[in-house]
């Protein structure tokens, strides 16, 4: 049999002379036995590749495995149970009581096998906690894939960092500069929408506190995204009804290994999120019409701009402050983008702004109702500062007590997801010598942290937002603050002068998480709410509902809202 390198020159040179002499039956014969070793020889060489490449994927795995389990030798940390399976933590507050016991046990950072191939790590020391944060910068693929499987592809919130930098810098330079400008962070139209929409609710009887902050947070985050042009969209509250009843779905779909293609569950879910995408493509090409017609007036008008020196108005854009030319346009800062990702990526801000921007609403509302002192407090800064100031200016930089009760509902909040990191590729040393092995998963307790004494003093499970407030003369001078041009004229009601100091100088308030993957809107977040508060605390003082059989301190009782007298 002829050697098999040499086959295909053979078979070459056979089917040029064929086609010049025209074919014979022995040449037939021939022809046909020459491609069918060439057949063999394609099929073996198939084999053989396949073979050494899933043999060396397999070693890759096994040798990986090995040291992982070699290096996880050296972190303190129970023993794994059981080699097979995985081990039933039970509830979330289970797990966190867990990690609770295990740091009581083996100190600030433990270790815990979720499985054979699972490492989990546990940091609960504020400083180790910064500096892994600013070290570790990928996330789990788990959240990268819930995203994924509901909203398409989006970068901003990929699981490896090399991904997610380019659109995580853009969205955070243009809601900076809008910051910067301190002006219209929500405008006054959009306030307005709100304040009619829960004028309209109230109209309607009980007030669900849920609900109502769910409305705000969507109505704020859309005119975030699409200008006001999201205000007029007539298919907004089905937008709404969609995006939440994916967010209850989403992490139990994306907690499967394999997609269940196999479940109709799974395929009502992937119509929900179709229909939620035909929608986004909606309004932002409603977006796109009214910025057409907007360049369109602009350009018109641009002499008259010039001639009388005037500005066109914020509230014209058609655009939010976030999305219009970088989100949408097919490259950001060089980097040439998927066609599907800009929808992932608007989708997916909705999905996450709305979310917990609600949640800190609500939880301001719950606050302030069961501190109807904080609350007169804050009406009375909001009436100060509103004294001497045009009637429409809404720098909430001067309402110090307003900021503090923010920052300390954010940092009193249910406990939320685990703060979660991994560093995909490298092992990561932390500053006290640890070394956390590559593809081990980093947690940190997020509510143990903010509400352990150690951190925030004995009073740390109470709702006292003066902790983020300190006389002037007291605080440190490496305290920045985020709204220094206007802290130092603060003035509270004892007459004392505060000043307002960063929360984010205690490596222990992690709302917003913090280091190199730390939330991009957290000023955003802030500057808006309060925005939001100054208006509607300044038409309406919030209670809770007293009847009969109501437990006026249950946080589950209804809350209202008393029109205040103008
Ligand atoms: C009360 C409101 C908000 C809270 C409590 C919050 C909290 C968080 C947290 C805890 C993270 C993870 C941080 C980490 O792992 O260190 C995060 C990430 C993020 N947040 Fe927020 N967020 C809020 C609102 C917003 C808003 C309104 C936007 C956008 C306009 C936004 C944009 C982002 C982005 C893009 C990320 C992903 C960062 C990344 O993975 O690289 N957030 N947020």
């Amino acid at each position: 049999m002829s050697s098999p390198c040499k086959l295909p020159n053979k078979l070459m040179s056979f089917l040029f002379s064929s086609s010049k002499s025209g074919y014979s039956s022995c040449d037939s014969e021939e022809s046909s036995r020459l491609l069918k070793d060439y057949a063999t020889w394609e099929f073996n060489a198939f084999l053989w590749i396949s073979l050494v490449t899933i043999t060396a994927l397999s070693l890759e795995k096994v040798f990986k495995l090995f040291r992982l389990w070699a290096k996880a030798r050296r972190i303190a940390g129970p023993p794994s149970s059981s080699f097979f399976g995985h081990k039933n933590f039970g509830s979330r507050d289970n797990f966190i009581d867990l990690l609770s016991k295990l740091h009581s046990k083996y100190g600030s950072v433990f270790k815990l096998w979720l499985g054979p191939t699972q490492l989990l790590v546990s940091i609960k020391d504020p400083e180790l906690i910064k500096d892994m944060l600013l070290k570790a910068e990928d996330k789990l693929p788990f959240s990268g894939k819930a995203f994924r499987l509901a909203f398409g592809r989006s970068n901003l919130f990929f699981c490896s960092y090399d991904q997610a930098q380019k659109r995580r810098e853009s969205l955070a330079s243009q809601l900076n500069e809008k910051l910067r400008g301190r002006a219209d962070i929500i405008s006054k139209d959009v306030i307005n929408c709100i304040m009619e929409r829960l004028d309209e609710i109230l109209g309607k009887g009980s007030v669900d506190c849920k609900l109502v902050s769910q409305h705000m947070a969507f109505t704020i985050l859309g005119t975030t995204l699409f200008g006001d042009t999201f205000l007029a969209w007539s298919k907004a509250t089905f937008y709404e009804e969609l995006l939440m009843m994916i967010a209850k779905d989403a992490s139990f779909w994306a907690s499967y290994r394999v997609t269940p293609f196999w479940r109709h569950g799974f395929w009502t879910y992937q119509y929900l999120c179709t229909k939620l995408k035909y929608l986004t493509q909606d309004i932002i090409q409603q977006c796109r019409k009214n910025c057409k017609l907007f360049h369109h007036v602009d350009h018109s008008s641009n002499d008259e701009t010039m001639k009388y020196g005037l500005k066109s108005a914020s509230s014209m854009s058609p655009f939010g402050i976030v999305m219009p030319y970088k989100f949408f346009s097919r490259e950001v800062d060089g980097h040439l983008i998927a066609k599907e990702e800009p929808y992932g990526n608007v989708t997916g801000m909705m999905f996450h702004g709305c979310i917990t921007t609600a949640s800190l609403i609500a939880n301001i509302l719950e606050r302030l109702v069961a501190d109807p002192e904080i609350q007169d407090k804050i009406y009375s800064e909001i009436v100060m500062a509103r004294q001497g100031s045009a009637k429409d200016d809404q720098n909430v930089g001067k309402m110090l007590l307003l900021l503090a009760t923010i920052y300390e509902s954010a940092r009193l909040l249910p406990p939320g997801p685990l703060l979660q990191r991994c560093s995909l590729k490298d092992d990561l040393k932390l500053k006290n010598g640890v070394i956390i092995p590559a593809g081990a998963v980093l947690v940190v307790p997020v509510h143990l942290l903010q509400m352990d004494d150690a951190n925030w003093g004995s009073d740390a499970s109470k709702f006292n937002p003066y902790r983020f407030l300190s006389k002037v003369g007291e605080v440190s001078d490496s305290v920045h603050l985020p709204f220094t041009e206007v802290a130092e004229n603060a003035v509270d009601h004892t007459e004392n002068k505060f000043i307002l100091n960063d929360p984010n100088e205690n490596a222990a308030f992690l709302p917003f998480g913090s280091g190199i993957r730390a939330c991009v809107g957290q000023e955003f977040v802030i500057h808006g709410v309060a925005t939001l508060f100054v208006s509607l605390l300044e038409r309406y003082e919030v209670k809770r509902q007293s009847t009969p059989g109501n437990d006026p301190k249950s946080s589950n009782s209804e809350i209202v809202f008393v029109r205040r007298s103008s």
